[in-house]
């Protein structure tokens, strides 16, 4: 749990203000709607989040393009011989979701390696698992159990009083 919890968020919010730094034309939009939607004088809560869609726009790409977690997760175990599309799946065989793939593959995304947060605004992409074109948290009966509190932890680093990213001081 503690694993799980730390670093996964840790990574999540490093690739944000990375990204943030490498695309000031992004965070300079994303400012502008927090200071629109929440004002100067206090900051971001967990209860802004759905007036945020540019900002929540801004962390489902993040998730898309620097999943946390790219292998989900632990092997899976077949417990007896199956297909998958034209593989044959023997029982006693270990696998693994490879997550980053499909997020960085051309015929599931366009321009997979463009980090382009605008895509989430076109369309609203469920990221909690019912959409398997991103499902950063995984899916099914062992999805991460902290999704909710993970993503909650991504607006305490926005707000009037954080400090503008730029690239020389990174
Ligand atoms: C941005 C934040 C996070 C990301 C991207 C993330 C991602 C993931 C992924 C991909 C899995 C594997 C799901 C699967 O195999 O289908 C997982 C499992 C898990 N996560 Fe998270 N996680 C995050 C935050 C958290 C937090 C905050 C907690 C706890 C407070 C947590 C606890 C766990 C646990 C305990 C599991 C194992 C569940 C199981 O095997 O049944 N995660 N997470």
């Amino acid at each position: 749990m503690i694993f799980r919890g730390t670093d996964t968020v840790a990574i999540l919010l490093e690739w944000i203000i990375a990204r943030m730094v490498l695309h000031p034309d992004i965070q300079a939009k994303a400012q502008s709607e927090i200071d629109t939607v929440v004002g100067a004088a206090r900051n971001v809560s967990d209860s802004d989040l759905p007036n945020l869609p540019y900002l929540q726009a801004i962390v489902k790409e993040t998730l898309r393009v620097h999943p946390p977690g790219p292998l989900l997760s632990w092997a899976r175990l077949a417990i007896h011989d199956t297909h998958i599309g034209d593989h044959f799946v023997p029982a006693g065989t270990t696998a693994m979701v490879n997550m980053w793939a499909i997020t960085h593959d051309e015929q599931v995304w366009a321009e997979p390696n463009e980090y382009k947060p605008e895509r989430f605004v076109e369309e609203d992409v469920a990221i909690m698992g019912s959409d398997l074109r991103l499902a950063p948290f995984g899916s099914g009966r062992r999805v991460c159990p902290g999704k909710g509190h993970g993503l909650g932890h991504c607006s305490a680093v926005v707000g009037p009083n954080a400090p503008k990213l730029q690239v020389g001081g990174f």
